[in-house]
């Protein structure tokens, strides 16, 4: 891929783009296998996150693909048929870190998907805030054809975009979904002409990058913890999170910039 970019692994690579790189994008890069959720794979994601969650200077994450065909066609179907039992138990935990790792990062995320985005790879995209897929993108949950459930967070995250019961209705059937209908449905937020799905998801996060990184974090967390609460309790979330920024360096340089006609240069603090 060459360019300014660190290499986790053999199958990650994290890019940053804009003035300061505050926009950092988490590359799959593991072509030979539609970017397979190895074992190795997993850990390297994993190892991608936490360097990413612990840089301040990282505004959004875009997760991407290198492979032309596929976003990430989910877990690696071959090593599993190779682990014992006792390895695969042993192996889940690195491959928890992977999906919680994307689900946990402190500041927004965007995932650009073309292609197959199938299983363990949809349950990827689905950790993101925002999906932006393209003409090509194939999403689904497949897991019960091969005798397995999602069990990367599928189970409970889908049913939190298109309700319960469509929720069902595409983990029961097993079925691909393809772009348009995977937008009418709300499985996919955009989607993009053929192969703009990765540029469009780089605009979009230097929009949200133009903003303050201490409220987009606050907001991340109000908007997360405060999912499916009930409202006096999601309303104690959204005040603990103002209380976050409300003395912040950012709210004093955005009220300032505002008052002076200027953009504002956010401390990030
Ligand atoms: C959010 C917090 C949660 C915290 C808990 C987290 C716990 C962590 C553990 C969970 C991990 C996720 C688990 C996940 O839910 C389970 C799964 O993902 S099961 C797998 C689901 N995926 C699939 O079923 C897709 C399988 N593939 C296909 O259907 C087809 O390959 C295709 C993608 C539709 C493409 O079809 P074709 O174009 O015809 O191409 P081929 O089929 O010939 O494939 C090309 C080449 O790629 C290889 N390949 C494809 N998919 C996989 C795969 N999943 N694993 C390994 N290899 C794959 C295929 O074998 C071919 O290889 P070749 O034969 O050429 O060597």
């Amino acid at each position: 891929m060459g360019g300014n970019e660190v290499r986790f692994g053999e199958f990650v690579a994290v890019r940053r783009h804009g003035d300061r790189g505050v926009v950092a994008e988490l590359v799959l890069d593991r072509p030979k296998a539609m970017n397979a959720v190895s074992t190795e794979m997993a850990r390297s994601v994993s190892a991608a996150c936490d360097a990413l969650a612990a840089d301040p200077g990282v505004r959004i994450v875009v997760l991407s693909s290198t492979h032309e065909r596929a976003f990430c066609v989910g877990a690696d179907l071959k090593e599993r048929n190779s682990l014992s039992d006792a390895e695969l138990v042993r192996q889940r935990p690195t491959t928890r870190g992977a999906y919680g790792g994307v689900l946990e990062l402190p500041m927004p995320t965007i995932a650009a998907v073309h292609g197959f985005a199938l299983g363990g790879g949809f349950e990827l995209a689905l950790a993101c805030d925002v999906i932006v897929a393209d003409e090509t993108a194939v999403v689904g949950l497949p897991e019960v054809s091969v005798g397995v459930i999602p069990g990367g967070g599928g189970t409970q995250l889908l049913p939190r975009r298109v309700g319960a019961a469509r929720a069902a209705e595409l983990i029961f059937t097993a079925r691909r979904v393809e772009a348009a209908e995977a937008l009418s449905l709300g499985l996919v937020d955009e989607v993009a002409p053929a192969g703009g799905d990765r540029a469009r998801a780089l605009e979009l996060a230097a929009a949200m990058a133009a903003n303050s990184p201490v409220g987009l974090r606050a907001a991340k967390r109000a908007l997360r913890l405060g999912h499916g609460m009930d409202l006096a309790a999601g309303l104690e979330i959204e005040d603990a999170a103002w209380r976050t920024v409300a003395f912040s360096g950012d709210r004093a340089e955005g009220v300032a910039a505002f008052n002076e006609k200027r953009k504002p240069e956010w401390p990030g603090e």
